[in-house]
């Protein structure tokens, strides 16, 4: 098989386990590489009991703030944006989001979780995923699967990109996955 490219891109549909994935290696590389520079953020859900009500944003020193809510009632936020019954907060994703996908010369590591439509609404959110894929610096990112068969701009130009190599997860490979992806992030990250 050939050498995986820099940049690893995990996708599988809604809720199979792609941040849950991501958080894995990422801790398991703080745990083998604690000098490690790894910039970036995760989404999750955000829920009340059993209900979601929206989704936020957690960069990787922990700071965290909202991506999108149902609970938002604010007069500034009837423009907001909606992607089903949430509506996306922009302004917030991208103070924190933004900041964290700047290239330094000393990252070793990026995490982008995820690059999908809420994100996408920010029209600085994609020309800065390309810049760190440009960077050549390594880069850990989920994508949506296609909806309808079709995937949106972004993910599709991320899906073709000659650097990328694409996990699709399911729950039979979800784990051996994620054991792959270390391995060949640990593999490349020594060679760096
Ligand atoms: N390998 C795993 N083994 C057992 N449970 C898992 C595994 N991966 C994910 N899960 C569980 O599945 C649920 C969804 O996981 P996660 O949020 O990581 O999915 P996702 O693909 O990132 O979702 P979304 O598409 O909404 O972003 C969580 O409750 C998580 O605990």
């Amino acid at each position: 098989m050939a050498a995986p490219g820099k940049c690893f891109l995990v996708t599988g549909p809604p809720g199979i386990g792609k941040t849950t994935l991501i958080i894995r290696v990422l801790e398991a590389l703080k745990h083998s590489s604690p000098s490690l520079k790894i910039q970036g953020f995760y989404t999750r859900e955000v829920r009340e009991g059993a209900e979601r009500v929206g989704f936020e944003v957690v960069t990787l020193d922990g700071r965290k703030g909202p991506l999108a809510s149902t609970n938002i009632s604010s007069r500034e936020s009837q423009r907001w944006p909606n992607v089903g019954r949430y509506k996306v907060d922009v302004s917030s994703f991208e103070s924190l989001a933004l900041p964290e996908l700047q290239v330094k010369e000393d990252t070793d590591l990026f995490i982008i979780d995820e690059v999908g439509k809420m994100e996408l609404f920010s029209s600085s959110f994609f020309p800065a995923v390309l810049r760190v894929l440009e960077s050549n610096i390594p880069l850990l990112a989920s994508v949506p699967a296609p909806k309808s068969g079709r995937d949106i701009p972004g993910v599709a130009r991320l899906k073709n990109d000659p650097k990328a190599t694409i996990y699709t997860l399911n729950t039979s490979n979800r784990d051996a996955m994620k054991e792959q992806i270390y391995f060949n992030l640990v593999d490349l990250l020594q060679n760096h």
